[in-house]
């Protein structure tokens, strides 16, 4: 059974923290950034790849910290994610999150993480998350590419169109939802 709760984090109103500066840092960090550019995070790693360096140039609210992972780099942080090439340093990382009871994500590890990163697909306002539950990432990936195919770009158009009209309406609660239900038929 897949028992994954799927929510939309606003990530700008949390403080992440990284631990791990190579190839996986670099990927959970760029893919959290293209959806959420204003998030606050920190990234620890005695070795940081010059892509992270360049995106930290890019983007204020990215610190940087050359120095290996302690438990003080948690301190008033929301939600950690790790990916170093050291495994005892990764379980240490989920110890300690779990014992401030901090959510983490342990890249190549799903026993120990409380959530997963999914595939994005985004067409404007319309953002779709997909996870696997964790059986094929690639496959998941792979699926995002086909949605982002088919969804056509007048989708915005649509969804513009229907805050106009639902800020329009008139009634109490029950009689807007009627009223939107009944226009959104032709989606079907
Ligand atoms: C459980 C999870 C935990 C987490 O990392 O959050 C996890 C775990 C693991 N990934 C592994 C490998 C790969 N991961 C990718 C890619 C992505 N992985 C992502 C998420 C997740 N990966 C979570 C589950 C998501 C779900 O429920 O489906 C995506 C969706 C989001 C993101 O990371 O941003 C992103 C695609 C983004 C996109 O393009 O849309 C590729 C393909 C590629 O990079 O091209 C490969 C290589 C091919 C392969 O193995 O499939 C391995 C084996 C490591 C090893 O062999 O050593 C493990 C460990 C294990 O499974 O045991
Ligand atoms: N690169 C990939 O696509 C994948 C990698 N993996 C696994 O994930 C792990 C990490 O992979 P990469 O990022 O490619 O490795 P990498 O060698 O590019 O980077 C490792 C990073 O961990 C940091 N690190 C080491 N000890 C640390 C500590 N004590 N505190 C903080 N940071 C520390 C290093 O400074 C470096 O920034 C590896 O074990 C690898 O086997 C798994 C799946 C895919």
């Amino acid at each position: 059974m897949n028992t994954l709760f799927p929510i939309f984090v606003k990530a700008e109103n949390l403080h992440v923290l990284i631990v791990g500066g190579g190839y996986v840092g670099l990927e959970k960090l760029t893919a959290l950034l293209a959806n959420s550019p204003e998030a606050r995070v920190t990234l620890v790693a005695p070795d940081i790849r010059d892509e992270i360096r360049e995106m930290a140039r890019q983007f204020p609210k990215l610190q940087l910290i050359q120095e290996s992972y302690h438990e003080i780099y948690l301190s008033s942080k929301d939600l950690v994610i790790v990916g170093t090439n050291d495994k005892a340093v990764n379980r240490q990382v989920q110890s300690d999150c779990k014992r401030q009871r901090i959510l983490v994500n342990v890249a190549d590890t799903p026993e120990l993480c409380d959530f997963y990163l999914s595939s994005v697909v985004k067409k404007g306002d319309l953002k779709i998350a997909i996870s696997t539950n964790g059986k094929s990432p690639t496959f998941a990936k792979r699926f995002r590419e086909v949605l982002e195919d088919i969804l056509p770009d007048s989708l915005q158009e649509t969804l513009d169109n229907l805050t106009a009209i639902r800020n329009q309406l008139k009634g109490d609660f029950v009689q807007k939802m009627e009223k939107l239900n009944e226009i959104t038929k032709v989606l079907r």
